[in-house]
């Protein structure tokens, strides 16, 4: 069965890059298979372009933008609105194939188009208040000000682990500020980001404004990064490839927003119940499988209830179900290729080699080759990988700690500094953490913390710049400001 017939509307599976508003093949006639990581059967192709063709989409995304920044934003806000609807009405097929190419649930993939679809929303009405300001003068007889204006081309480099919603979080804020944009999907997921290009389309964004190139990645970047009419970078992924693309920026000094990696701790105070709090836990590490920036990959719990809570942590962890994402009742779905189950795999026996505690994770139970069975390990350590390294897998690693200080003190301990989580109804402790928590978000006693109102993103090695919020578009305005001079009428007011 192909996997267009999986879908009630087809022709949302595309099979070439979108540029300028065609359907567009490689020329030099390399290709790429994508593969269902459930299944390991091939889902289709995707042809990769030629460098020429990638500056091709730079030409139409500049021709696109005389055009489309000088649309009103209300106007703007109308083209996205239109494209918010067809996700919306697409919602099912969209989840479809986003477990097919990356192995989430389908529940989950549900929710991830939900939850794509939202930023087109937020940033579609966000557009319309790109407010300048008016500033007092200091200058006789001048009026000064500000005006907010689109950067330009922004290039969206996006990871496999969330195909769509990575991309309209970044391409919704850019398009609503009136940048066009190239995306550049992970090889592993492009299905979703040309579903997203086919919806465009018919939701009438103009020709060149929302473009996919696909191809070699580093090849693909390299032109991206070094191509002077682009004006931004917004990337996510790891951390690795985020070093490597803000030093090929250096050239052209471009506006670079990096959302990078994330190793998570999870803090459980003493005064918790250590039921609640571990299934609160688990619900924070086993998501997409472990394969999300949030991830809880510390477990942090206060020796005081720590064996209660290794306890409820397997129970809960026993009960999860792990089989292909289209099944129902599943919990976890494959990882996303073989070399991440080898990955998870080293990590899980670094640990133990160093001493770690395998309490659960019997790996003859995984259903296929790219499956990882639930791993908890007890007693992890600062010398461990699982302490530093984002492990990316179902593995929790649980930890016993005696004070408020030396929590935060291990917490703190890795370059990451994404997302944390703390549990306790302690306010004073609650406070204290979070203000000592080097991490650009620090979630309270919830596992849910994203969505369109909040400022995503990290410090320290996680990242520079945030998504979504008031202030995520930002990240695709200038500040231009004026001094109207010579008004002789303004002075003094
Ligand atoms: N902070 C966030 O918001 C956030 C969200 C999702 C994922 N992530 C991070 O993404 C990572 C997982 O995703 P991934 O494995 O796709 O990341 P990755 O860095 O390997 O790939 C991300 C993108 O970069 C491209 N790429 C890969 N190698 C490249 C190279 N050498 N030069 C140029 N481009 C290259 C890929 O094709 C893909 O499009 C994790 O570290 C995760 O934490 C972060
Ligand atoms: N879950 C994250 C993506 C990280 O991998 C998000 O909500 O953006």
């Amino acid at each position: 069965m192909t996997l267009s017939s999986k879908l009630s509307d087809p022709r949302l599976f595309r099979q070439y890059a979108y540029v300028d508003g065609k359907w567009t093949h490689g020329e030099g006639g390399r290709e790429e298979a994508v593969f269902d990581p459930a299944t390991g059967e091939a889902l289709g192709h995707i042809p990769w372009l030629e460098a020429h063709q990638i500056t091709a989409a730079v030409d139409a995304a500049e021709a696109a933008f005389v055009h489309w920044r000088a649309l009103r934003a209300d106007e703007r806000c109308e083209r996205l609105l239109a494209w918010y609807d067809l996700l919306q009405a697409h919602r099912e097929d969209l989840a479809t194939l986003m477990t097919l190419e990356q192995g989430k649930p389908l529940p989950d993939a549900r929710g991830e188009v939900e939850y794509g679809a939202s930023f087109v929303r937020w940033f579609a009405e966000e557009g319309k208040r790109t407010f300048g300001e008016t500033i007092p003068s200091h200058i006789p007889n001048a009026a000064l000000g500000t005006i907010k204006e689109p950067v330009g081309i922004a290039a969206l480099i996006t990871p496999w682990n969330f195909p769509l919603a990575m991309i309209t979080r970044k391409a919704a804020a850019a398009m609503a500020a009136g940048c066009t944009v190239i995306v550049k999907p992970a090889g592993e997921t492009p299905f979703s980001a040309l579903a997203l290009a086919e919806l465009a389309e018919r939701a009438g964004i103009p020709a060149g404004v929302f473009n996919v190139v696909l191809g070699d990645p580093p090849e693909v970047s390299r032109i991206l990064c070094a191509e002077d009419r682009v004006k931004a970078l917004s990337f996510t992924g790891s951390t690795r490839v985020g070093r490597l693309l803000l030093e090929q920026c250096a050239n052209t000094v471009k506006r670079v927003s990096l959302e990078l990696g994330g190793n998570a701790p999870f803090i459980v105070g003493p005064d918790m119940d250590p039921r609640e709090a571990a299934f609160a836990a688990v619900a924070a590490k086993f998501q997409t499988a472990g394969q999300d920036c949030l991830a809880a990959d510390r477990i942090l719990v206060h020796e005081s209830i720590h064996d209660a809570f290794v306890g409820h942590f397997a129970e809960r962890m026993a009960a999860l179900t792990v089989g292909n994402g289209l099944e129902s009742e599943i919990d976890l779905g494959p990882l996303i290729h073989r070399q991440a189950v080898e990955k998870a795999a080293a990590i899980v026996d670094d640990a133990i080699s160093k001493g770690a505690t395998l309490v659960a994770g019997d790996q003859s139970q995984a259903p296929g080759e790219n499956f990882f069975m639930p791993v908890l390990l007890t007693g992890v350590t600062h010398d461990m990988k699982i302490w530093h390294e984002e492990s990316f897998a179902p593995v929790a690693g649980i930890t016993a700690y005696a004070d408020d200080d030396q929590v935060i003190e291990m917490a703190n301990d890795t370059e990451y500094g994404l997302a944390a989580y703390i549990y306790t109804h302690d306010i004073r402790r609650i406070w204290k953490i979070m203000r000592a928590l080097e991490f650009g978000m620090v979630s309270v006693n919830s596992v849910k913390m994203t969505g369109p109102p909040v400022p995503f993103g990290g410090v320290k090695h996680s990242g520079l710049g945030r998504e979504g919020g008031v202030t995520g578009i930002d990240e695709y305005l200038e500040t231009k400001y004026y001094c109207l001079g010579a008004l002789g009428s303004v002075s003094g007011s």
